[in-house]
């Protein structure tokens, strides 16, 4: 097995472009197989055209992508993937199971309508016209149809948008099962808190462009992942002079925030040069101040 072969998918030097405007820039990007990467951005920022690319709707302006070690438009990588994209317009006028079984016909090895329907709790619709789903019924036929053909990758593009807090704790149960059986699966989100508690890696694309990737902890400690608060003697111009402190600003009862990467070696450099601080207080950084803070969205 190549290297290539290794990865799930692989993105290099990609850019898209509409007319003039220029929708990524430069994206390089890797999805090892068996990973859960969630894509982060703000509204616009490319991650639905990304993935249009890896699933081989459209084809990059330039630059390369690789599915499997494989063009994402051959047909032997398309029936590997599944996808669940935001906007999709299904026949309103067939049932729920038959959507499942019609959309299970497309594949070499799909799963049984039954076991989808479970996954995806949809058993006391599986009756029911399309039409008259609700909205986070909806989203769930749309994630059934995404894995009914049992594939080895999953594309879901928002896919617990809508979805009440039962079907939201259902959809990562199943996400979970997916894991554990070896699939490889991309998913967009703006709940980054989610996206925090599941993903192995994650990737931030603001206007194009990649600006970070790695593990949620890895995002998080490429931004001031930490605040310390506490009250001392030292006066602001003290504070921040102090090592470890990238921001520092006190507010007029005292409290002073200390921005920093490294909040346990600033502690014990304050401890060590005997400066007397009461109230400490310390904070790390979420997912979502990283994803604020790199996107400059704060
Ligand atoms: N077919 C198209 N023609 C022209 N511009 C497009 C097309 N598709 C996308 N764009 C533009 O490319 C940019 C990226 O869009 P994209 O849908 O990938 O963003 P996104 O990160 O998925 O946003 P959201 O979080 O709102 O879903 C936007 O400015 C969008 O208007």
């Amino acid at each position: 097995m190549t290297a290539t072969n290794l990865h799930g998918i692989e993105l290099r030097g990609v850019h898209k472009r509409f007319g003039t405007f220029t929708a990524l820039r430069d994206l390089s990007l890797t999805v090892r197989r068996g990973e859960l990467l969630a894509l982060l951005g703000p509204n616009g920022a490319g991650k639905t055209t990304a993935i249009s690319l890896m699933l081989g709707l459209r084809p990059p302006s330039s630059g390369t992508v690789r599915v499997f070690g494989d063009d994402p438009r051959h047909g032997a990588t398309k029936v590997r993937l599944g996808a669940m994209l935001q906007e999709s317009d299904l026949p309103g006028t067939l049932r729920v199971s038959e959507l499942v079984e019609l959309f299970a016909s497309f594949y070499p090895r799909p799963l049984s309508t039954r076991d989808v329907l479970n996954v995806a709790d949809l058993a006391a619709q599986a009756g029911k016209l399309g039409s008259t789903l609700s909205g986070g019924q909806k989203r769930r036929l749309m994630f059934a149809l995404a894995i009914v053909g049992n594939p080895d990758l999953v594309f879901l593009d928002e896919p617990t948008t809508a979805m009440d807090t039962q079907s939201r704790a259902a959809f990562w149960a199943a996400i979970e099962h997916m894991k554990a059986s070896g699939k490889t699966i991309v998913l967009t989100t703006h709940y980054l808190e989610e996206a925090e508690r599941a993903a192995d890696r994650v990737a931030v694309i603001d206007k194009g462009q990649l600006v970070a990737s790695g593990t949620p902890s890895e995002v998080k400690a490429s931004v001031d992942a930490a605040k310390v608060r506490l009250r001392s003697d030292l006066v602001l111009a003290e504070l921040r002079a102090l090592p470890f402190v990238t921001r520092a600003e006190c507010d007029d009862r005292g409290l002073a925030t200390l921005h920093t990467r490294a909040p346990e070696a600033l502690l014990a450099h304050i401890v060590r040069a005997g400066v007397a601080f009461k109230d400490l207080e310390v904070t790390r950084a979420s997912l979502e101040d990283a994803f604020l803070s790199l996107t400059a969205q704060a």
